[in-house]
């Protein structure tokens, strides 16, 4: 089982329900019932894969149901098959809480096909009012135009709600069961490093797992990793990761014997740290079993500050490679590994790799730079979509390569791609535009080498962040905007004048005038903590449905509220879609547990 996640992934288990009045109106339905279930099937495996790579498998219903019966045969065959999302789709009326789908856990959606021959959008109200009235927050999907009778396509605007809805769905199902693990734990005195394990497990599933760094030097130092690997890593890290400059002072800089076995020490690191989370083959074929199990992590982090990185090399290079999509063996999906063990930020990755099937960037969210100062120190003005002031995004680690914006899009725009579109030439791109030089010894006492880039184009962008608020519990918070690329007369001058050994990301948010987002500043002036989770493309609307399924509040948003979409419920909850996300969260509480 070692080398990936435990599990099978889950499928997407479809409900084709339908009035179960035999002799007459059963039948006169049945073909065109299921005719829509497989319709939405052929969609959604069409149209989704998760981010392994891997086609979304749709289950759907042996018969379409008509009662409780067909009910419950329905949900024995979706718990055989491992189902984890469930849709329910009719163009008819069907006896609502007779047919539903009673799993408190299943993330649940009704597609209430807008035909007028027969009452399908009176069922759809009918059923959400009962999932509503038992505690089973379902997503209402009715498309704004009726369709004829025998018209079997899906609208657009129904496309992209069921979308929107399987997308998170599948995120949800995903994290269920799997791990955190946290490599140390309080880094900094950052209150996201001090994992709270109540709130993975009641509102992810996600069992946290706390390891010490010290077993990173016990597997070093007693050879508990794949030799071979080891030496086809190092082999393609020399060649591909050049060092850049070493801005130490003379009488501070490490010598050559030294800097080598800072290398050697950082790859056993990333295999070390890749191994503790999904387990190695090779590891057990060692004779290490136990080490060769992994942990079954789907997100892991590394405290690195200030312990370790006081006395041994920084895990800059591990975290910069882990969250790339690619390495020495070759192109692959990219883990999501938080730097200084920031967990909350690490699951704000999460939310976006699952989401987005792409790599993330971890930044200190670390300078407002306004027009004004950015004239004064550079004496040039900002231009284009920077005009309004840029956000500094710059960390040392945990941001993927990818996010060099070397990767192309079919229109041939900048971007971080699924990695099964990422092209090889695209690859060394990134490397060949990232340099590693030698950790600031400043900081980092041990060594060690940091990946050193900016972000070279435009791209769509979103940056989440999830904060803990003692007394309400988590809430995130989402700003949708474009990095930019600055000039270098600017670029440079602004860069020296932080940590120019870190990759850095200019960032601008969407703004509208109004609130957090009145202005550039207003954004990192209601950043919820020093780090953000950057994910390309404009996934707000995404974020704000899988939080909903999770009864994580969304306490700031920059998605247009046509974009929002949340089950039915949170309607009866007022009309204002703050307020009412933060009652509905708070009335139905996590999925797991109780707060
Ligand atoms: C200066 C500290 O050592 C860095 O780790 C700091 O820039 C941070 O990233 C804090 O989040
Ligand atoms: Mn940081």
């Amino acid at each position: 089982m070692a080398n990936r996640l435990i599990g099978d992934l889950p499928k997407v288990g479809i409900r084709p329900v339908i009035d179960g009045r035999e002799r007459g109106v059963r039948e006169s339905l049945e073909k065109q019932v299921m005719t829509l279930a497989q319709t939405a099937a052929t969609f959604i495996s069409e149209q989704l894969r998760f981010p392994s790579g891997e086609t979304v498998e749709c289950v759907i219903a042996d018969t379409c149901i008509g009662g409780v019966a067909e009910a419950a045969l329905c949900a024995e065959k979706f718990r055989k098959e491992g189902v984890g999302v469930s849709l329910t789709v009719t163009p008819c009326w069907c006896y609502g809480t007779e047919v539903m789908d009673t799993d408190p856990l299943l993330p649940k959606a009704v597609w209430g096909f807008n035909g007028t021959e027969r009452p399908g959008a009176v069922y759809l109200a009918a059923a959400l009012a009962g999932y509503t009235q038992k505690g089973f927050p379902t997503f209402g999907i009715y498309g704004r135009d009726v369709q004829d009778a025998g018209d079997t396509t899906i609208p657009e605007d129904v496309k992209e709600k069921i979308l929107r809805f399987v997308k998170s769905g599948l995120a949800v199902a995903q994290m269920k069961g799997k791990s955190y693990l946290s490599i140390g734990y309080s880094s900094m005195g950052i209150a996201g490093s001090m994992v709270d394990s109540s709130f993975f497990q009641k509102y992810l599933g996600i069992r946290t797992d706390f390891v010490e760094s010290v077993e990173i030097l016990r597997r070093i130092d007693e050879g508990i990793y794949d030799e071979e690997e080891y030496q086809k890593a190092l082999a393609w890290t020399k060649a591909n990761c050049k060092e850049g400059k070493d801005v130490n002072k003379p009488e501070d800089q490490a010598d050559a014997a030294r800097k080598e076995a800072e290398w050697e020490t950082v790859v056993k690191m990333t295999l070390i740290c890749r191994d503790m989370m999904i387990g190695n083959e090779k590891v057990i074929a060692k004779g290490y079993r136990e080490e060769g199990l992994g942990r079954n992590a789907i997100l892991g982090g590394f405290q690195g500050q200030r312990q370790w990185t006081d006395y041994k090399p920084n895990a800059d290079f591990t975290e910069a490679i882990l969250n790339s999509s690619f390495d020495w063996n070759g192109i692959r999906q990219a883990f999501v590994f938080a730097t200084e063990n920031d967990s909350l930020n690490g699951v704000s990755m999460l939310f976006g790799h699952l989401l987005s099937n792409t790599s993330q960037i971890f930044s200190d969210v670390r300078t407002y730079w306004s027009p004004e100062a950015v004239k004064r120190v550079c004496g040039k003005e900002l231009t284009g979509l920077a005009e309004g002031g840029i956000i500094h995004l710059i960390n040392s680690g945990s941001t993927t390569l990818d996010a060099t914006a070397q990767q192309r899009d079919e229109e041939g725009n900048p971007a971080m791609k699924p990695f099964w579109e990422i092209t090889e030439d695209e690859v060394q791109k990134c490397l060949d535009n990232t340099l590693w030089p030698q950790a600031e010894r400043g900081y980092f006492r041990g060594g060690g080498y940091s990946s050193q880039f900016k972000t070279a184009g435009q791209m769509p962008v979103t940056m989440s962040r999830l904060n803990l608020v003692d007394g309400l519990g988590p809430v995130l918070q989402i700003a949708e905007g474009w990095t930019v690329e600055l000039p270098d007369d600017i670029h440079k001058v602004l860069d020296e004048r932080t940590n120019p050994t870190w990759p850095t990301t200019w960032f601008v948010p969407r703004v509208n005038g109004e609130g957090a987002f009145k202005d550039v500043y207003s954004v990192m002036a209601n950043w919820g903590a020093n780090h953000g989770a950057i994910s390309y493309g404009h996934i707000g609307a995404d974020l704000i449905t899988l939080a909903s399924m999770l009864r994580i509040p969304v306490n700031m948003h920059n998605v247009s509220e046509a974009e929002v979409f949340r089950p039915s419920a949170w309607a009866s909850f007022g009309e204002n879609k703050e307020g009412s996300d933060f009652r509905a969260c708070e009335t139905y509480g996590p999925l797991y547990g109780k707060k």
